[in-house]
């Protein structure tokens, strides 16, 4: 079984292969998003019970909007319905929710509901469900960059004092005690992390599944984190 104090704090997903999904049933690519979006759904109780502290998924990301206007404007909603149909479901089970990625590109009502169900949810003490949306972790490191050099040109800090901790107190992750991902999982078959948090995951452990986002439910997850259980984490350190 899991052992509760291998458990990781941070759990990053990439969910992948919902179009794949829905075109093997004969459906339409939507069908897989919103197959996709239930599937995100059933995995944050699980969190919950077995004491994963914060989960990343990436839901958007910059390079998505190349999709047809079609298939963005049905994940824009998607997303948006989230948010409006879970935060009572978000309240109700503590469960805080962040929003990392350039909102500013969002429809207004995305955005309308990110204000709304972060400052709802912000204080909700028990999984931190942060959702990766049109991010990129180049854009991240370059925000980070930007707001760092604005404050040396301030005065607020010297060039020799930018360390690892100050980007990480820059990057978008800042709103969280845990913002280094301890297991990345993808799904899909698809072995590379297309732009995600790259800064976060020099040290993370890398779990890839051939399933499809749709198909990865309660069993797949504890294959995941058993798969974890089992790693020696060395961090380039001590002997094998
Ligand atoms: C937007 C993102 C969560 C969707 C992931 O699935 P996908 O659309 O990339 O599906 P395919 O990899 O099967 O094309
Ligand atoms: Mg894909």
């Amino acid at each position: 079984g899991l052992s509760r104090e291998l458990v990781p704090k941070h759990v990053a997903i990439i969910m992948d292969g919902n179009r794949r999904w829905a075109k093997d049933k004969g459906l339409p690519s939507m069908a897989g998003h919103s197959a996709g979006a239930r599937s995100l759904m059933k995995l944050v109780p699980l969190c919950c019970k077995w004491g994963i502290k914060v989960l990343t998924v990436y839901a958007f990301s910059t390079e998505n909007w190349v999709r047809p206007q079609m298939e963005v404007d049905f994940l824009m909603k998607l997303i948006e319905r989230m948010l409006t149909e879970e935060l009572e479901n978000f309240m109700r089970n503590g469960i805080r929710v962040s929003v990392i990625g350039e909102s500013a590109k969002l429809p207004e009502s995305v955005q309308k509901w990110v204000t709304k169900v972060t400052e709802a949810t912000k204080n909700n003490p028990r999984l931190h469900l942060i959702l990766a949306i049109n991010y990129g972790g180049r854009n991240d490191i370059v925000q980070s960059c930007q707001s760092i050099l604005h404050k040396v040109k301030d005065g607020l800090i010297k060039p020799e004092d930018v360390d690892e901790t100050v980007i990480c107190q820059e990057l978008q992750t800042k709103c969280t005690e845990f913002p280094y991902p301890d297991l990345l999982i993808r799904t899909s078959g698809e072995l590379r992390i297309s732009n995600f948090l790259i800064w976060q995951l020099a040290y993370t452990e890398f779990y890839f599944d051939e399933s499809l986002w749709p198909d990865f439910g309660e069993r797949e997850f504890a294959k995941a984190l058993h798969s974890f259980q089992r790693r020696q984490r060395r961090f380039g350190g001590q002997d094998a």
